[in-house]
């Protein structure tokens, strides 16, 4: 869906992808990618290993150059102002280098010096970062002794020391345990309310991408393949041409299953078989892949038929099915489309 891709229009542009493409040799990492991420808001670039999201991440940052189309972060461009880029934009990789043998306080103040803040103020800043992100216990203690939840708490207070606009974390919770993925989260989700901070979080996890970010953007084998909140991507699966309807019904018989596969818009009908009906009140579940909402039509065809109708409902999609659909189906055009 490349050139699809827009913004909440209220929104002032901090992140602006035109046509962006990096190949290496024959390899396309990243083909045409159009998008724009506005100020404040959660991102999440969502996708499988190998699907560009750290070749995208390195254009943004001017740590690689485009092979062609162009990047625009806080209207700096990468290729010519990587240097600007980087004292406005904090970029937290997946695997964060600390000096294991200093202090968290010491490897923050080693950060700001080397982004030119002044010692007394990134004094103070540093130890409210580390109480913003639940390490005031162990300001003191040697990063070597640290887990890695701890260190990625680290990671985030080193890449919000020098007051970024933007922050970039690239596959922020690999490594930690559940409950510590839920604290890092909820701390993402707070630094971009509390400071408007826009984030880009780089992941695999869909969960964990749902649970915070206002956009997510699904990548795949280099093309941004659909973007929006959860809602619009569930439309955009909608708007493909099918609705799934999901029914149970008690008293199956010849009939119904008759009806059902031949009801006018049913494109595929996956449920009991004749040769399967064993009689009496056993109930079974169906699903129609219809061409528009029949639920109504199923229904009335589940009575007519003198069965009896337990459960009927347009399917609502999730970031699960979004997630099937693209990723383990490989395309768009995954569906089974023919009636059985
Ligand atoms: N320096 C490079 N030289 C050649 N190919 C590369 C290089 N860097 C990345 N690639 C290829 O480009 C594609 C995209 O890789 P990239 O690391 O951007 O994906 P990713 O989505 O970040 O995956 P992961 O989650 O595994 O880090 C991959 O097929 C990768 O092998």
């Amino acid at each position: 869906m490349q050139g699809a891709v827009s913004v909440t229009e209220q929104l002032e542009p901090i992140i602006e992808l035109k046509r962006l493409t990096k190949r290496y040799d024959t390899q396309v990492a990243v083909n045409g990618l159009n998008l724009t991420i506005g100020r404040g808001e959660v991102f999440g670039l969502l996708g499988p290993n190998g699907a560009g999201k750290t070749t995208t991440i390195l254009m943004m940052l001017g740590l690689t150059e485009p092979t062609s189309g162009s990047a625009r972060i806080c209207g700096l461009d990468p290729v010519r102002q990587a240097l600007q880029i980087k004292r406005r934009v904090g970029y937290m990789p997946d695997d964060v280098g600390f000096y294991d043998d200093r202090t968290a306080i010491d490897n923050l103040m080693l950060t700001a010096r080397l982004n030119r803040i002044p010692t007394a103020e990134s004094w103070s800043r540093a130890q409210e970062l580390l109480e913003l992100v639940g390490l005031q216990e162990v300001v003191n203690k040697k990063v070597g002794t640290f887990s890695r939840g701890m260190r990625q708490r680290l990671g985030i207070a080193d890449v919000l020391i020098k007051r970024p606009e933007v922050v970039i974390l690239d596959e922020p919770t690999l490594g930690i345990d559940p409950e510590g993925v839920r604290e890092l989260l909820n701390l993402i989700s707070d630094l971009s309310r509390k400071e408007n901070i826009t984030v880009l979080l780089s992941s695999h996890h869909l969960h964990q991408v749902q649970q915070i970010c206002d956009r997510v953007g699904l990548f795949v084998r280099g093309e941004l393949i659909a973007c929006g909140d959860i809602e619009s991507l569930a439309e955009q699966l909608d708007d493909e041409g099918t609705v799934t309807v999901e029914l149970e019904a008690e008293g199956w018989n010849e009939d119904l299953i008759h009806r059902l596969t031949y009801l006018s818009g049913v494109i595929a009908y996956h449920g009991p078989q004749r040769n399967e009906l064993v009689g009496g009140s056993t109930s079974a579940s169906a699903t129609l892949i219809c061409s528009r909402d029949l639920s109504s039509e199923a229904a009335l065809e589940i009575i007519q038929s003198g069965a009896r109708l337990n459960a009927i409902s347009r399917k609502q999609y999730g970031l699960d099915d979004i997630y099937h659909r693209y990723f383990e189906g490989g395309d768009r055009g995954g569906r089974n489309s023919s009636k059985s």
